[in-house]
C-alpha cells in the first residue's frame, strides 16, 4: 500500500505510514538530506546545481535501508536550490513511495504565517510532516494540524548544548515545577494532540532525557538526530526511546551522506545506512 492509496480511500496518516516503512524496510534509520555542495565528491565539487544529483544518488542508496527522509531545507534555500528540492521530493515519491518525508524546516510563528508555512511543506513540498519549534505556543501549531493525514515533530530537546538554555529551565508557574522540555512533552503527548499528529524531537546526546521523555510521552514518535557526527550512540538511543508502542526515528545526515569523497560516495553511504540500521534494530534485543 502506497501513500495516497490507503484501502479506506483516504490518504495514509502520518503515524500509520511512517509505521509501515518501519516494518517494509525493518528500519528505524531516517536518513538526513542536508547537502553541502563543499563536501561533494570530486564530480560534483563545489557545485550547487549538483544538489539534486548528489541527494538523489543518496536517495536511491538507502531507500530500501529507512523508515523515513529528512531534507533540511536551509541546505537548499541557501543555494537558492529550491525547485531541486521539488525535484528531490518528487524523485523520493517515485523511488520509495512508501518512505515518509520530514521536512526540517523547524517553523515557529503566528498563526496566519505559519499557515503560509504550513501550505509550503505539505502543498508545495508535498512533504509528510514537518518540524516545528514550539516557542510561541499552541497557536503557531495548530495551523499544521488542520492537514490531517500530515504530522509535526516539536522540538522538545534538543541534541545542541545551548538546548540547555531553556529547555532544562523549571517552570516555577507550572504544578510539580517541571523543566521546559517536560513540560513540552507532556502537551505534546495530551492536549495539543488534537488528531495523534505530533511527535517530538530529541537529541541522541542526551539519552537520560530521552529516557524521561519516553516517560511523559510512551507513545509519540520521537525523531531523534545526534548518532554519529554528534557524538550520540546508537545503543544507548534505542534503549532510552524505543518502545514497542513508541517507535523512534533515528536520524544520520553528515555520517551517511559524506561517508566517502570518492566516486563511490553513494555506495559508501548505503554501507553506513546498512551498519546502522542493523545496529538499531538489533539494539531492541540487546
Ligand atoms: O530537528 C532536527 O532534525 C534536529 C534537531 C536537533 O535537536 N538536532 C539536530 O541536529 N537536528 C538536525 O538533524 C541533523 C543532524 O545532522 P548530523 O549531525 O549531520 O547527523 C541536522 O539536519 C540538524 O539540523
Amino acid at each position: 500500500m502506497h501513500r495516497g492509496e490507503p484501502s479506506y480511500n483516504q490518504p495514509m496518516k502520518f503515524l500509520d505510514l511512517l509505521r509501515q516503512a518501519e516494518r517494509q524496510n525493518s528500519s528505524m534509520l531516517c536518513v538526513g538530506l542536508d547537502p553541502e555542495p563543499a563536501k561533494f565528491p570530486a564530480a560534483y565539487q563545489g557545485d550547487a546545481r549538483k544538489i539534486y544529483d548528489f541527494c538523489a544518488a543518496i536517495v536511491e542508496a538507502t531507500a530500501d535501508l529507512v523508515s523515513a527522509f529528512k531534507p533540511q531545507i536551509a541546505y537548499f534555500a541557501a543555494h537558492r536550490a529550491e525547485d531541486q528540492l521539488e525535484r528531490l521530493m518528487a524523485h523520493m515519491r517515485s523511488t520509495a513511495p512508501g518512505v515518509p518525508i520530514i521536512l526540517d524546516a523547524k517553523r515557529g510563528d503566528i498563526g496566519s504565517t505559519a499557515e503560509q508555512y504550513a501550505k509550503e511543506a505539505f502543498e508545495r513540498y508535498g512533504a509528510d510532516a514537518v518540524t516545528l519549534s514550539p516557542f510561541m505556543g499552541f497557536d503557531t501549531i495548530a495551523p499544521y494540524l488542520k492537514y490531517h493525514d500530515k504530522g509535526a515533530f516539536v522540538l522538545c530537546r534538543t541534541s545542541n548544548p545551548g538546548g540547555d538554555d531553556f529547555q532544562n529551565q523549571r517552570l516555577a508557574s507550572v504544578a510539580g515545577e517541571p523543566r521546559l522540555y517536560e513540560h513540552i512533552a507532556q502537551l505534546a503527548q495530551g492536549p495539543w494532540n488534537l488528531n495523534g499528529q505530533l511527535g517530538l524531537v530529541v537529541g541522541a546526546t542526551y539519552p537520560a532525557e530521552i529516557e524521561r521523555v519516553r516517560e511523559l510521552a510512551p507513545s509519540l514518535p520521537l525523531l531523534i538526530p545526534g548518532v554519529g557526527a554528534q557524538g550520540g550512540d546508537a545503543l544507548a538511543t534505542v534503549r532510552a526511546g524505543w518502545r514497542e508502542h513508541g517507535p523512534i526515528v533515528v536520524n544520520l545526515s553528515r555520517t551517511v551522506l559524506y561517508a566517502s569523497a570518492g566516486a563511490d560516495f553513494a555506495q559508501a553511504a548505503r554501507q553506513v545506512a546498512m551498519q546502522t540500521r542493523d545496529q538499531l534494530q538489533a539494539a531492541r534485543l540487546a
